[in-house]
């Protein structure tokens, strides 16, 4: 395969931990077969996770399969406001537990101490490489480590609340079996592995085709955003769960309402709403079945903004994003330039790595939004960025 690093997404945040232990082994076999010497974890830099899992199960599975005894945990992204200190989580200037994800409608965050929420999920002693040390250099992380394993620790939760801290963590990984890390650690591998950062990665095909939106997010970012769109008279589509489940066929009444629109810029369809209106939401209906709802009628409608020639989407929400992956049928993403911290312009794409093209030969650009992510004038800003007129490298 030409790429020097694979990512194999799995939809495995919310699932049964069990579900998400059994996929990300299979995710593990395939990279162990296609040749890959270190494996990452990747979860969410809010450390999404319930008690059940499903951070620590899948981390002791695939310590097992590995054959390794440690492992690190660190969900840190500074350039995002996501730092860990004393092995206590903080959102921008807040603890966790204070910000936006103690309301999240899957997974509320409610214990900043990342020590105690992994050690709630997992059989293996959880310790701590904390600022001290991190804040030193690579060879003391390695001798903290060193005096954490014969504690009898499995896994430590390490502090970093920059992206130097990232670098020397990075660093001191070097031949660790399995790392698990929001994605801020991936900046500190590339050194180890002798790559050098390339504009050239990150060229995509030219876009062409409309523009739309789809966010099934409900997060205080994405609540921004929707509402900056509204704000600059951008044409809205609003998805109410409750007629869904009334069972109106409001992926239909979307499509109808996108059709005229489309060739004027980017249409949105949103069912992002201020945590009150959820909760009153998901007491009606269940919260897994109201977002399962949805996230089906969304998914319905990004196949239908395709069919009537969409070509560039933004999807905000990692579960929305996974839904409407899923309908599309995408089987790769080949990545592309970065829109803001954590969040890049993607080119849909066939295993191996090829462009996926559509009819006429057009090439499908998206962009799968974390909550959380992107400036208030993402949903429109992204666009810009892709093109027409710019080099999209
Ligand atoms: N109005 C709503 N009422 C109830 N549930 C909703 C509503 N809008 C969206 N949902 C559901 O809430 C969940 C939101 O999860 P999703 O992962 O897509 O976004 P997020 O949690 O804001 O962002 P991220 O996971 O990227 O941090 C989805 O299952 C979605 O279907
Ligand atoms: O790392 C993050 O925060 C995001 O990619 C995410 O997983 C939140 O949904």
């Amino acid at each position: 395969m030409d790429a020097d690093a694979v990512v194999i997404a799995l939809k495995s945040r919310t699932v049964p931990a069990a579900d998400a232990v059994d996929a990300s082994l299979r995710a593990l076999a395939r990279l162990r077969a296609a040749g890959a010497e270190q494996i990452y974890f990747k979860y969410c830099s809010t450390f999404d996770s319930t008690p059940a899992g499903n951070i620590g199960p899948v981390t002791e599975a695939l310590m097992d399969a590995l054959g390794t005894g440690f492992t690190i945990a660190t969900p840190a992204f500074p350039d995002n406001g996501r730092t860990v200190f004393k092995g206590h989580l903080f959102v921008g200037d807040v603890l966790l537990s204070e910000s936006g994800m103690r309301h999240h409608p899957l997974t509320p965050m409610t214990d900043p101490d990342l020590v105690s929420v992994l050690g709630a999920q997992t059989t293996r002693a959880v310790g701590l490489i904390d600022h001290t040390v991190v804040g030193r250099d690579a060879e003391a992380v390695r001798a903290r480590i060193d005096e954490l394993r014969e504690q009898g620790v499995g896994i430590a939760i390490a502090d970093a609340v920059s992206n130097d801290d990232l670098l020397r963590l990075g660093a001191a990984v070097q031949g660790m079996p399995l790392v698990t890390a929001g994605s801020g650690l991936a900046i500190g591998l590339p050194a180890n592995w002798g790559f050098t950062p390339s504009g050239a990665a990150a060229r995509l095909p030219p876009p062409s085709g409309h523009q739309a939106v789809i966010s099934g997010s409900v997060s205080a970012a994405t609540h921004q955003q929707v509402l900056e769109f509204l704000r600059g008279g951008r044409p809205a589509f609003r998805v109410d769960p409750l007629r869904v489940a009334a069972g109106e066929d409001v992926a239909g009444q979307a499509l109808a309402f996108a059709e005229p629109r489309l060739a004027d810029g980017p249409v949105l369809f949103y069912s992002t709403e201020p945590p009150e209106a959820v909760r009153t939401v998901q007491s009606r209906l269940g919260a897994a079945e109201a977002g399962e709802l949805v996230e089906r009628t969304l998914a319905r409608v990004a196949q239908g903004l395709v069919e009537r020639g969409v070509r560039q989407v933004v999807v905000a929400g990692g579960e929305t994003s996974g839904a409407v992956v899923r309908a599309l049928g995408i089987t790769g993403l080949r990545i592309g330039p970065q829109i803001d911290p954590g969040v890049p312009w993607c080119a849909a794409a066939l295993p191996g790595g090829d462009t996926l093209r559509l009819p006429g030969g057009d090439t499908l650009h998206i962009a799968l939004k974390s909550g959380n992510f992107g400036g208030p004038g993402f949903f429109t800003d992204s666009f810009a960025l892709l093109g027409p007129d710019r080099e999209t490298s």
